[in-house]
């Protein structure tokens, strides 16, 4: 497939580096900073373009990464060049109507929130399209997300503003919670290395055990907590402090978040 990102940032780099490890993909990314695209170029072999090519075509595959608030000036520049290739936006908030309307009328075009452990060939993501879609198109843009994670075909345009607070932030949050278990760890006295070792460790095994654990994760929590013991004493606090609360609170405002960037930002 001969695919082009537009925008080699964070989330583009994370696809571009599960998606090098698969043979039989021509890649190509537009990039305005010189800094990233001599290491798009050098550590993934891709070829990293200053500015948007002349034109595409049918064949062609492009993945919109720029952030939500480029993505009308892109979009305005691409409309002449498309040529009808199928175009893919990872951004948030944003909706087809408006990436149609921006694109001279386009319908080749689906959405996908992905999340950055694709990097690492661990990536979710989640996709929709319109029922204008042809199952080729479909089954070229599930392709490219399965090179890079697990896909989820999503039935209505609003299951991405979902899936942006869950898997497309999420990793956001775990990495908060590693984090906070990382100083816990310093505080007590463990070097930084040994504090990252040990809570990165901690963080594998739980998922790994509620991965093959047929019993309900808070079951799990359960088992470690002895009564009158240790980590009872630890989720008292988190439970006094609302951590839980916060956490959902957190998803919810980033839900509320994704669905304002989209009145923001398609207005006109
Ligand atoms: N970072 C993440 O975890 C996720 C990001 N996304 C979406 O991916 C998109 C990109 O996000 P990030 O990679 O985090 O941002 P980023 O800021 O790291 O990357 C955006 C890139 O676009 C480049 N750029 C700016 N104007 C451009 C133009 N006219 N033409 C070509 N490139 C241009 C910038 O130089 C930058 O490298 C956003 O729309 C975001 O909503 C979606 C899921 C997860
Ligand atoms: O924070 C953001 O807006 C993007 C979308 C999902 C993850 N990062």
């Amino acid at each position: 497939m001969k695919i082009t990102f537009i925008g080699g940032g964070n989330m583009a780099t994370a696809i571009i580096a599960g998606l090098v490890k698969q043979p039989g993909h021509a890649i190509r990314v537009v990039e305005p900073d010189s800094a990233k695209r001599q290491i798009l170029g050098e550590q993934y072999g891709v070829e990293a373009l200053a500015g948007l090519p002349d034109s595409f075509s049918s064949d062609d595959v492009v993945l919109l990464a720029v952030k939500p608030q480029s993505l009308k000036e892109v979009c305005l520049a691409l409309a002449p060049r498309l040529g009808g290739a199928l175009l893919i936006s990872i951004a948030a908030g944003v909706g087809i109507e408006a990436l149609s309307r921006w694109l001279s009328g386009s319908s080749r075009i689906v959405r996908v929130m992905p999340n950055t452990p694709a990097m690492v060939g661990k990536g979710v993501s989640g996709l929709y399209a319109g029922d204008v879609l042809s199952e080729d198109d479909r089954a070229a843009a599930g392709a490219i997300m399965s090179a890079v994670g697990r896909v989820v075909w999503l039935q209505d345009e609003a299951g991405i503003d979902d899936i942006t607070c869950i898997s497309g932030s999420g990793p956001a949050y775990v990495f908060y919670f590693i984090e906070s278990m990382i100083e816990a760890a310093m505080e007590t006295g463990f070097d930084e290395a040994e504090a990252r070792c040990l809570v990165l460790a901690t963080f594998d095994g739980a998922v790994e055990l509620a991965r093959q654990s047929n019993v309900p994760v808070a079951t799990l929590r359960q088992n470690v907590m002895s009564k009158g013991g240790t980590t009872e004493r630890a989720i008292a606090r988190f439970e006094a402090d609302g951590v839980k609360t916060a956490i959902k609170a957190g998803a919810v405002d980033c839900r509320v978040r994704s669905v304002e960037l989209g009145h923001e930002l398609s207005k006109d």
